[in-house]
């Protein structure tokens, strides 16, 4: 069994949490409140920005030139096609680009953004590839799960997200990431293996808490 494999076999029960989540229920069967739809891209376009500087860094540490280039063409494709659909779904709610930039993040956004950036920033390149996995491997999964459900790809309004996840596009560079987690995980003690569990856990975690603050539109509670 690879680590990989390890890992998405002993997380499933989060995992099928995160897929059976009402937001996301509601992207599949359509019945998600457009509003609480608006809330998540504003802060998944925020999100994205620090993720993004996940992969600039992973080209930083990288040790060899071919994975520096796949770090590079990660942030490209996030830069500059994944978030040109919430620059797409801003304008179809009337969100102008000054707006989108001056938005502020969530409690959860700031917490899970900086999470991985002081992870990727202090870890090993292996610390930064498990940091950044379960982003782009959910996402892939449940896109598939959900382009499956009859009709859902063709919803007027979630249809392109889930068009977007669903791709094979965005399935190669989630299969670049889980074979890059393997390939730093090969032979390493499992003292490493246990630090790389904990780390790819809590952003697992993390990718539930993004959809439960998004279902509840949740800021600041000191704030008005
Ligand atoms: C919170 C979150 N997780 C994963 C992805 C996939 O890129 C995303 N766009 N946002």
């Amino acid at each position: 069994m690879t680590f990989s494999e390890r890992l998405y076999e002993k997380l499933q029960p989060i995992w099928r949490k995160n897929h059976s989540h009402p937001f996301v229920q509601g992207l599949g069967d359509g019945s998600l409140d457009p509003d609480k739809f608006r809330f998540f891209m504003i802060q998944d376009y925020l999100y994205l920005i620090e993720y993004s500087k996940l992969f600039a860094l992973g080209s930083f540490k990288a040790d060899d030139v071919e994975t520096m280039g796949i770090f590079a063409k990660l942030l490209d494709s996030t830069l500059n096609e994944e978030m040109s659909l919430h620059r797409q779904y801003a304008a179809k709610f009337g969100i102008t680009e000054q707006e989108l930039e001056n938005a502020k993040p969530s409690p959860t956004t700031l917490a899970y953004t900086h999470y991985m950036l002081h992870v990727g920033q202090n870890g090993t390149l292996a610390h930064l590839v498990a940091a950044i996995l379960p982003c782009m491997w959910s996402y892939w999964e449940i896109g598939k799960e959900l382009d499956e459900i009859p009709g859902a790809s063709d919803h007027d309004l979630y249809g392109e997200w889930i068009r977007m996840y669903s791709s094979d596009d965005f399935g190669e560079l989630a299969q670049w990431c889980i074979q890059l987690l393997d390939d730093l995980t090969e032979g390493k003690p499992v003292e490493e293996l246990e630090k790389l569990e904990e780390i790819f856990l809590n952003t697992t975690r993390f990718e539930y808490m993004f959809w439960d603050m998004a279902y509840n539109k949740g800021m600041w509670p000191t704030d008005d």
